[in-house]
């Protein structure tokens, strides 16, 4: 995390004041809420039931304990104060627009990619994730929010990759055969994470609809643009 106590503060503070305007104007206050709260899980997949495990004081506590009080506080609000609340907890998600640079492994590995350089993958490359596309990531959010459903709702694609089953796929795609550069283990990584989106089907009635393929030609295409790879010719 580039600033752990920012990163506090956004979540916890920021919550705090975005629920306490929503008191004042009586919205319906929506939480951006993460898979991040399972920590590395020890169910698999992941239910909104299950409780996590997280270390308070490794290098990603400021990100997912404080979206985990976040969650807390918006509960408290709500029975406090009747505010009516919607948390999606949304997994690994990626599409077009991301920061080429954010460091997250859908970015670099494309970009990396592109640019001819090696693929960085972090020990041991069996952790798992599953990728969802953002316009079903924004389709679930919308259903959520026009829904009743004020309990935590996971909203991901369950189709489970492992990082290097995830670094061939990227090279498949593109179309760009590239070298792995193994690099040393990140602290805390989840070894693996997958949702269980039974809630989201049946309380909302949404499932992903993008494949990983074409969610990944979309971003290739975009990044593509970005770092001036396409001529105005092909781009017209
Ligand atoms: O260059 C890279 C980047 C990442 N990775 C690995 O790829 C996996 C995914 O890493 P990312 O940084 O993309 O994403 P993470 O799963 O760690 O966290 C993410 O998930 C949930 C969201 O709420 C967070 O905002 C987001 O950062 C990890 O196992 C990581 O070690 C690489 O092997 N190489």
């Amino acid at each position: 995390m580039y600033n752990p106590v920012k990163t506090i503060k956004s979540n916890t503070i920021g919550t705090i004041n975005v629920l306490g305007l929503a008191k004042r104007v009586k919205a319906r206050v929506l939480f951006a809420s993460t898979s991040e709260i399972y920590g590395d899980p020890e169910e698999h997949p992941q239910k909104e039931t299950y409780w996590g495990h997280v270390n308070t004081i490794g290098p990603r506590a400021c990100y997912d304990e404080s979206k985990r009080v976040a969650e807390t506080l918006m509960y408290a609000y709500s029975k406090r104060d009747h505010i009516d609340v919607r948390v999606a907890r949304i997994f690994n998600t990626y599409g077009p627009r991301m920061h080429m640079y954010d460091g997250r492994v859908v970015s670099n590995f494309i970009v990396q990619t592109l640019n001819g350089h090696p693929l960085t993958v972090y020990a041991p490359g069996n952790q798992t994730r599953s990728f969802m596309y953002v316009s079903d990531l924004v389709s679930g959010l919308m259903k959520l929010m026009n829904s009743n459903y004020s309990l935590p709702c996971n909203l991901g694609n369950p189709e489970e990759h492992t990082i290097l089953e995830f670094a061939q796929l990227v090279q498949d795609i593109t179309g760009v055969k590239g070298k792995v550069s193994m690099k040393k283990s990140q602290q805390d990584d989840p070894h693996k994470r997958k949702p269980d989106i039974t809630v989201a089907k049946t309380q909302l009635g949404w499932e992903p609809k993008v494949s990983l393929r074409d969610g990944i030609l979309k971003t290739t295409a975009y990044f593509r643009k970005e770092l001036g790879l396409v001529d105005n010719e092909q781009e017209q």
